[in-house]
């Protein structure tokens, strides 16, 4: 998989470099570019924002450092073919990004982030290059953020761990909170390892039984208690007869 990023923070990114994403990047799953905006200026102040038509606070980012930048970034691509990219925008008036938007993420070849700053980018930059590709406009939460640097880490980590060979243990994430199959909707319950008793707290006794059936039926109650207290609204959308479902598959 490819991502590029365009910033006018590239040093926001160098989390990239690290962990996960650092190591897939170094067995070569992920390539991974970071592009300055400020690079596609022709000004001495580089400039890549001004003020908005209609009035109102702040300042809106400018299509033609975008556009250029775009353009040269997609250049090295085949548009439509099946390097065909799709245009990430993070911004609080997307679509939730949910686990099942990372699987849909994971599976694209090319991603191109366009995290904003100020108030957003000149809304004809995305209509622009939705008449090209697919564009994801995703929020990561119902709160806002300086700009969409953080949500690029966000989706980034979210989308890699899923591509195959990243995560040491592929069965790692079908146990995720959120996770397609028995645990879509559900999140994932308490985990606990050496030493069995600290501070004279003990690991529930079911753990050490060795039954797997009953390990895994103790697992999914924890899952739906969790559930239940933290996220009700997940409990409201999982049909019932799921949960007799989730059993047989735990
Ligand atoms: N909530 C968000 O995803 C976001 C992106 C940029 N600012 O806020």
């Amino acid at each position: 998989m490819r991502l590029d990023v365009v910033t006018i923070f590239p040093e926001y990114l160098e989390p990239l470099n690290v962990s996960l994403v650092g190591k897939a990047r170094a067995r070569g799953q992920l390539d991974v570019r970071v592009h300055d905006l400020r690079e596609w200026t022709h000004d001495r102040h580089n400039t890549v924002d001004d003020t908005p038509y209609g009035g109102g606070p702040g300042m809106v980012m400018k299509t033609e450092p975008w556009g250029e930048c775009l353009d040269d970034v997609l250049a090295d691509g085949y548009e439509g073919g099946a390097q065909a990219p799709a245009l990430v925008v993070p911004t609080p008036s997307g679509r939730p990004f949910t686990q099942e938007l990372a699987v849909e993420l994971s599976q694209r070849p090319w991603l191109v982030f366009t995290p904003a700053r100020y108030e957003g980018i000149d809304r004809r930059v995305i209509d622009e290059y939705a008449t090209r590709m697919p564009v994801y406009e995703v929020s990561i939460g119902d709160y806002v953020l300086a700009g969409g640097e953080a949500a690029v880490l966000v989706v980034t980590e979210a989308v890699a761990r899923l591509l195959p060979g990243v995560l040491g243990n592929a069965a790692s994430h079908q146990d995720d909170s959120f996770a397609p199959g028995a645990m879509a909707n559900l999140l994932e319950g308490p985990v606990y390892t050496k030493p069995p008793a600290w501070r004279g707290r003990e690991i529930p006794e079911v753990l050490l039984s060795g039954h797997h059936g009953k390990i895994a039926r103790w697992r999914r109650d924890e899952a739906l208690r969790r559930t239940v207290r933290n996220r009700p609204d997940l409990v409201e959308r999982t049909d019932p007869k799921a949960f007799d479902k989730k059993d047989r598959e735990m």
